[in-house]
């Protein structure tokens, strides 16, 4: 029998200007127990048996499926690719999820990076994380929160061009979420292989002083009803604001001691958070009244993600910051949870028992 711990870090994606580009993996993991027995047959569905722990207080349920599994069914994907139809007999996973869903904290990210990890160790296949990553963004196709959550850290991503032959493959998904199971149901033939190299990622300095506080709201916003409400097109004074903001929120966040004005300026956005104000009420009124002038500690205030989860930069006066993020969704009849998180450096491990 073999027994191992995959760990995951959840992730916040964008950081105001970074659409799309720049994660930063958070000190919160969603922790798979994986047991592989050695038998000769088994009953269970593709030899696999899904028992989940709730630590998120979500109310969707997940389902125990492994052919529906967002984290089982990115395995079954890796492994198929790699002509294993199946998990060995017999697998079991037990995954602990403390990550809030449909939140902006990354879980569906996070639940990706768990499955093409869990399937390079139980078919020891013995892909690189940079091998992974393609997997990944075949299923989510912005990269970063799955770089965020694969690799630790905060960093910057970028996707090479795809090749014309390749944007031929009309199985390659051109869309952001897969809608259904990756390389579709069991048919015997093997599912799409990601394109090499498809993603990349790039780790920036993080100034040890700033913490993140996370203020998530008890209502979910799905990733995709928040990227439906964003425009086709930007004027070019817009995408001219946030490129001047992108590039200098690495070298912002990384210096220490942080300067809170230039990170107040380094994490404004005019291309995600003002269409998204929309789906979350008070966000307008948050992200104006709360200002390094105005509060003591905080460096800088964003979306969290797609949302509704607000990040808030700060170095001290945690708990002053989160009480009143959370008075302001209070007088919109929204609670909320908050916690107090760090960068997670480490990213994805395994580790066996
Ligand atoms: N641990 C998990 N196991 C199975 N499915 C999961 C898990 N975590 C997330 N998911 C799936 O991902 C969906 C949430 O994804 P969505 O992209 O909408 O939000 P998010 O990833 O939490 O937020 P964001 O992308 O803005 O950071 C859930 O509704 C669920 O279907
Ligand atoms: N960059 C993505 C992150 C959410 O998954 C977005 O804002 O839509």
């Amino acid at each position: 029998m073999s027994s191992f711990v995959i760990k995951i870090p959840c992730s916040s994606a964008n950081i105001g200007p970074g659409f799309d580009v720049i994660g930063l993996a958070l000190s919160l993991h969603l922790d798979l127990h994986v047991t592989v027995e050695a038998k000769p047959s088994s009953q269970l569905p593709f030899n696999c048996a899904i028992t989940y722990e709730d630590q998120s207080k979500s109310v969707e349920q997940i389902s125990l499926d492994p052919e529906v599994n967002l984290i089982t069914r990115v395995a079954l994907y890796v492994l198929r690719c790699h002509d294993q139809r199946a998990f060995p007999v017999e697998t079991k996973v037990h995954i602990v999820n403390p990550i809030p869903l449909g939140r902006g904290l990354g879980s569906s990210g996070t639940a990706v990076v768990a499955g093409v990890m869990l399937g390079n160790e139980v078919g020891k296949l013995g892909l690189s994380k940079e091998r992974l990553l393609d997997f990944c963004l075949m299923i989510e196709r912005h990269p970063d929160n799955v770089a965020a959550s694969l690799f630790g850290g905060f960093v910057g991503t970028y996707l090479n061009e795809l090749k014309p032959e390749d944007v031929a493959r009309k199985e390659i998904p051109l869309s952001e979420v897969l809608p259904a199971p990756a390389g579709g149901v069991d048919t015997g033939i093997r599912p799409p292989a990601p394109p090499m190299a498809i993603g990349h990622y790039r780790k920036f300095n993080w100034a040890p002083e700033i913490k993140a506080i996370a203020i998530i709201p008890n209502f979910v916003v799905p990733t995709a009803n928040a990227r439906n409400v964003l425009p086709e097109t930007y004027s070019r004074a817009d995408v001219v604001f946030n490129l001047q903001r992108a590039a200098l929120l690495p070298a912002a966040l990384g210096s220490s001691p942080p300067d809170p004005d230039m990170i107040f300026l380094a994490m404004q956005d005019k291309v995600h958070q003002p269409y998204r104000k929309t789906l979350i009420p008070g966000l307008t009124e948050i992200l104006q009244f709360m200002t390094p002038a105005t509060q003591p500690g905080l460096l800088g205030i964003c979306l969290s993600g797609a949302g509704p989860t607000i990040l808030a930069l700060a170095t001290d006066r945690f708990t002053e910051i989160a009480d009143r993020i959370i008075a302001q969704f209070a007088s919109n009849d929204i609670s909320c949870q908050w916690k107090l998180l760090e960068p997670a450096h480490d990213g994805a491990t395994v580790t066996y028992n």
